[in-house]
């Protein structure tokens, strides 16, 4: 059998947190959908959701899309929040900023990189790997309905998956997702398929995130893979 891929949903506040935990989602993730791909939410705020959370769900928590701050500095601010994972976009950083970084959340940062961006996705995981982090995840930078899936091919992203696994770290896969992306996304086997706009009302990743879409997508990533029912 394959291990399970799990479900991460983005949330803004602990209202929000309330209802992807009670619709089954395994990783809760803070950010602000309103400040573009990657916008960090107040620590404060971080901190309502972790306790709404208390224990029941991962969390995670955006520091932010790696501009205008040190990476450093950005995990520093929200590791103090207390999610179990970080989450910071590493553009263009060098290997000495990725091992700085890492530093200020010792096992807990994962390095977000955009579909988008031009980036090598075979070679990224072991240099953030080396860096000391614990996980990789493509997101889409663009917010207006393209999603990861319009962007890379599958074997691009099937790739990114296996060097994730190869240099032991956690992948991630998220971008305007839709609930029928699952299937082939799930087929590819990251840890995690990261949501948002797909799970809100009207697709609009900036409205009220919907139970039943949250349940869906549970329930989607639950069914037996193409793989394993053969
Ligand atoms: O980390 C996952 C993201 O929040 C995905 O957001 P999105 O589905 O609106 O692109």
């Amino acid at each position: 059998m394959s291990p399970p891929v799990r479900l991460l949903v983005s949330v803004r506040d602990a209202a929000e947190a309330r209802v992807a935990l009670r619709a089954g989602a395994d990783l809760i993730d803070a950010k602000d959908p309103e400040r573009g791909a990657l916008g960090a939410l107040p620590a404060a705020k971080v901190q309502e959701i972790v306790a709404a959370i208390d224990g029941r769900a991962i969390t995670s928590a955006v520091a932010g899309d790696g501009t205008g701050t040190n990476l450093a500095s950005a995990v520093a601010a929200m590791a103090v929040a207390g999610p179990r994972w970080i989450k910071i976009a590493v553009g263009s950083a060098s290997d000495a900023a990725l091992t700085e970084a890492a530093a200020a959340a010792p096992g807990r940062l994962i390095g977000v990189v955009f579909a988008e961006d031009s980036f090598d996705g075979a070679d990224l995981p072991a240099r953030l790997a080396a860096a000391g982090f614990s996980g990789a995840m493509i997101d889409t930078r663009g917010k207006s309905g393209t999603g990861l899936r319009d962007i890379l091919p599958a074997a691009k992203l099937s790739a990114f998956v296996a060097a994730c696994r190869g240099s032991g770290l956690m992948s991630g896969l998220a971008g305007s997702l839709r609930l029928a992306d699952i299937p082939a996304l799930a087929a590819l086997g990251p840890d995690y398929l990261g949501f948002r706009g797909g799970l809100c009302r009207g697709g609009d990743r900036r409205q009220d995130l919907e139970e039943a879409r949250i349940a869906e997508a549970v329930a989607a990533l639950r069914m037996p893979r193409r793989a394993d029912a053969a």
